[in-house]
């Protein structure tokens, strides 16, 4: 109806941009829950030449359909040069965290050719709001098949992850989008920091600085062959102990972040090979670990460039510096991502990372990532710097 721009976002128990300002509405959840036997039993209508599937990502061909759906569908630029292309084996990591639920990993087939048009997942995570861990789910991947767009299936697609959340008596969820929807708890700038300037200019992904030779950009990029700080190392499964106690120590600090445990921290963070890299510094003198840096690895596909078909991004995920220099631990997490072969190190301007994203050379973005909470309400919002949460 008119003065509706978000006809489905108005309907839903999300922070409303008529509210921004209303003191008066108490933060924490917008709705109450509801009985699980009041909620819907069934799943929400398709239009009728499409189905609801659960996609099974532990069976390889499913894995492969929701891969090509991704590859194909997900999310670009906004220039259209990039577009993600998540490995397989990283949706298996992003998908299979601790308690998830194989019912929230939902795809639609077209009746007929049975081929996959549509996806949406969710996985449970436990987030701290202030002084509250609440369950949550986190969701992400939403995809609607190019040739099925604006045809408002994405309102469908979360209802139903939002119904089959609400039958395991979950009442509130995490996402980030980077649209402007009802409304943003905070707005995050990403930046870049060039590991391979030569490829990153090749593929119109960066531009020659005005004044600056390839040669000279080149140096200015260049860093040294291996880490600085004495103690550096790969973290291994032993570590989960102690780096569960330092990260839940750093993440207290902000105002919405993760509740990891150690099952949490021994999925999400235990390196796993071209999927996420996690490093620390023990200390030499007492073994203590005092420092520890992760990036998870999330390429993106070059559209239409002759020469690269793929550009190898690193994103950063959670860092504590607690007695090594954050500056001087991050230039070491750079340093090993270009040994991997890393073509650019992102990171958002969350945490405490607006302290090092100049200094290191960092260059921002062309965009921004919102971050959303569904049913909870925070009032005024949160700094980037408030937030404690990456999501994938
Ligand atoms: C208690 C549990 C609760 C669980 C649920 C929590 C909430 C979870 C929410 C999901 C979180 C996902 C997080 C995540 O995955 C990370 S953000 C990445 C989203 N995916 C992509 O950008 C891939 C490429 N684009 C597409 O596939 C389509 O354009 C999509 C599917 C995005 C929209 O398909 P379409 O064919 O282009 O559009 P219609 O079907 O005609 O629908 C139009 C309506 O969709 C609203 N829209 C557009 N983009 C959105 C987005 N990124 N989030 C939420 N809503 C989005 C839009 O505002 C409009 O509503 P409005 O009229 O009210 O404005
Ligand atoms: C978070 N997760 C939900 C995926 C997601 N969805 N929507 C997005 C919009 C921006 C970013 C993002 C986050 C950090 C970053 F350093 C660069 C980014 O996008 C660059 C532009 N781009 C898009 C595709 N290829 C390149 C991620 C996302």
């Amino acid at each position: 109806s008119i003065g509706k721009k978000h006809k489905f976002w108005e309907s839903q128990p999300v922070g409303q941009f008529k509210d921004i300002g209303d003191a008066s509405l108490a933060e924490g959840p917008i709705e109450p829950p509801t009985l699980l036997s009041e909620v819907k039993q069934e799943p929400y209508n398709l239009p009728s030449q499409y189905e609801w599937t659960t996609c099974d990502i532990d069976l390889e061909e499913t894995c492969t359909e929701v891969y090509n759906l991704l590859t194909n569908n997900y999310v670009e630029d906004d220039e259209n040069m990039f577009r993600f292309n998540y490995s397989k084996e990283f949706l298996r990591w992003a998908l299979r965290p601790p308690g998830y639920y194989r019912s929230w990993h939902i795809g639609v087939r077209a009746k007929g050719s049975k081929k996959l048009v549509a996806f949406i997942t969710g996985v449970p995570a436990r987030i701290r709001v202030r002084d509250e861990v609440v369950k949550m789910a986190e969701v992400n991947f939403l995809c609607v098949h190019k040739k099925l767009r604006s045809k408002r299936l994405a309102p469908v697609l979360i209802k139903e992850v939002t119904r089959r959340v609400h039958l395991e008596n979950i009442w509130q969820a995490a996402y980030t989008a980077g649209v402007v929807l009802p409304t943003p708890i905070t707005t995050c700038q990403y930046w870049h920091r060039s590991l391979n300037p030569k490829k990153l200019i090749d593929v119109g992904f960066s531009r020659l600085g005005a004044r600056m030779t390839m040669s000279r950009t080149i140096k200015l990029y260049k860093l040294p062959d291996s880490p600085a700080t004495p103690g550096f190392r790969k973290m291994e499964l032993r570590d989960v102990p102690a780096v569960t106690r330092l990260l839940r120590d750093y993440l207290s600090q902000f105002i919405v972040a993760p509740d990891f445990d150690e099952n949490d921290v021994e999925h999400w963070l235990l390196p796993a090979e071209n999927v996420v890299d996690s490093f620390l510094v023990e200390s030499q003198e007492n073994h203590e670990i005092t420092d520890f840096c992760s990036f998870y690895t999330l390429p993106s596909s070059i559209l239409g460039n002759q020469n690269y078909s793929t550009l190898k991004a690193a994103y950063s995920f959670y860092n504590i510096a607690t007695k090594t220099p954050l500056l001087q631990l991050m230039n070491d997490a750079l340093i090993v991502a270009k040994q991997k072969d890393f073509d650019v190190f992102n990171a958002l301007d969350v945490m405490q990372n607006q302290s090092f994203l100049k200094e290191l050379k960092f260059g921002p973005g062309d965009g921004q990532l919102h971050y959303y909470l569904y049913n909870y309400r925070i009032r005024n919002g949160i700094a980037p710097s408030e937030l404690g949460l990456v999501l994938l």
